[in-house]
């Protein structure tokens, strides 16, 4: 039985190690916690993340990284992105003389560089590119952990790797495509947590759906508008990473950066919806890096930079939709994709891709 490592024994990382352990790995978990390891070990429960879930015998799990990483033909990582940095350091001698590839699971930019994950995982590990991919996807944890069918798209450089990975990390419940457009796979799953948190301050001040879809609609001209700056294709962030995401996060009360967002549009300060969730929000540490990269690459991102006047408390929440639904001067043009409004390129493409994807759904992991 192939064994690989998940390292990170939260929410998303025990979830992705059942999805991965239905899939016929045997995993090791990395916890930081002595209790949590000990629960999984002992009695394959992770109660404080995943409450009334049941997780397979071939889970075990550890707080010794030398452990946790011993053997594993594959390697994933599962914490929250400002901590990522700090652990690969732990990390590095230990997966040094090995080739397996090592996949992000997470959501986030570093805070002070602004950095993606892969590309602090590239930083620290110094390891070829090729070798890195990321998963992301409308993959709302407790959902998966409860079985209940859900694609997600792997993303490497390399497609052989982004392959590998997706062919280990696939179950009955979980379908994963493939794709090498790392920065827009990567972006996708950070812009939507911040759109997310502007849905959960309209839903917190009281505004209906009419709000909620044209924020939805406009979040996705940013988020694309701001990924194609930084080198992602279009095409990805109307995919699983980008839309598909969106809308599960946009809606669901499941989502901690959706849950944030609705405690600011209640009132709430930044500083007390921090303390208030015990989960990673990463949309909370993104807004600012993220509005910085816009500023520098010329990128306009309203519904983002108005977050950020919530979070700052220089905004009413109140005041955040009327300011997205009508312009101050001139009306502007809807672009619909990256500062066009045609869409016919676009949606051929889509067409064939989704013709693609049937072809070759059976046979192996296909293009996302
Ligand atoms: N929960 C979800 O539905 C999904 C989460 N993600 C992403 O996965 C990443 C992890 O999120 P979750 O597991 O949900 O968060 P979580 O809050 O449930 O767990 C975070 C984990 O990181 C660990 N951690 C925090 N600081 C640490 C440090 N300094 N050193 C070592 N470990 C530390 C915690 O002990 C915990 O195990 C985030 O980037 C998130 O965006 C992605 C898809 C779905
Ligand atoms: O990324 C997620 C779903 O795809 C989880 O979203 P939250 O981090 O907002 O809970």
């Amino acid at each position: 039985m192939p064994r690989v490592a998940v390292i990170g024994a939260g929410s998303w990382g025990t979830t992705f190690g059942k999805v991965l352990a239905d899939g016929g790995a045997h995993v090791v978990m990395w916890a930081r916690r002595a209790e949590l390891a000990q629960e999984i070990q002992a009695v394959h429960r992770n109660s404080e993340y995943l409450p009334g879930v049941n997780l397979p015998r071939t889970m075990s799990a550890t707080t010794q990284l030398a452990e946790a990483l011993d053997g594993a033909s594959q390697v994933y990582l599962a914490i929250s992105s400002q901590a990522l940095r700090q652990n690969l350091k732990a990390v590095r001698p230990l997966v040094a003389a090995s080739d397996a590839p090592v996949v992000s699971l997470m959501k986030g930019v570093e805070k002070r560089t602004g950095l993606r994950m892969s590309q602090v995982i590239e930083q620290e590990l110094r390891c070829d590119p090729a070798r890195i991919a990321v998963a992301s996807g409308p993959n709302l944890a407790l959902e998966i952990a409860r079985e209940q069918p859900t694609a997600a798209v792997i993303s490497s450089s390399s497609r052989e790797t982004a392959e590998a990975v997706a062919l280990r990390a696939r179950n009955a419940y979980f379908r994963t495509f493939v794709n090498t457009d790392v920065i827009g796979t990567e972006f996708g799953g950070v812009l939507k947590n911040l759109i997310a948190v502007a849905i959960g301050i309209v839903d917190g001040v009281g505004y209906g759906e009419n709000t909620k879809a044209s924020i939805i609609t406009r979040g996705l001209v940013e988020m694309t508008d701001f990924a194609v700056a930084q080198g992602a294709h279009p095409e990805t962030l109307q995919g699983l990473a980008g839309l598909g995401d969106l809308i599960a996060t946009c809606q669901s009360p499941l989502s901690r950066n959706n849950t944030a967002g609705r405690l600011l549009g209640q009132g709430y300060s930044y500083q007390d919806v921090v303390k208030q969730m015990n989960q990673t929000a990463e949309g909370l540490a993104s807004v600012a890096p993220v509005l910085q990269l816009a500023r520098a690459s010329g990128v306009h991102m309203p519904i983002v930079e108005q977050v950020k006047m919530v979070l700052d408390g220089t905004m009413n929440p109140r005041d955040i939709a009327p300011h997205l639904t009508t312009d101050d001067d001139k009306p502007a043009g809807e672009r619909t994709q990256n500062g066009q409004s045609g869409g016919g390129g676009a949606l051929r493409r889509s067409l064939q891709r989704a013709l693609d994807q049937f072809r070759n759904g059976r046979r192996r992991p296909a293009g996302d």
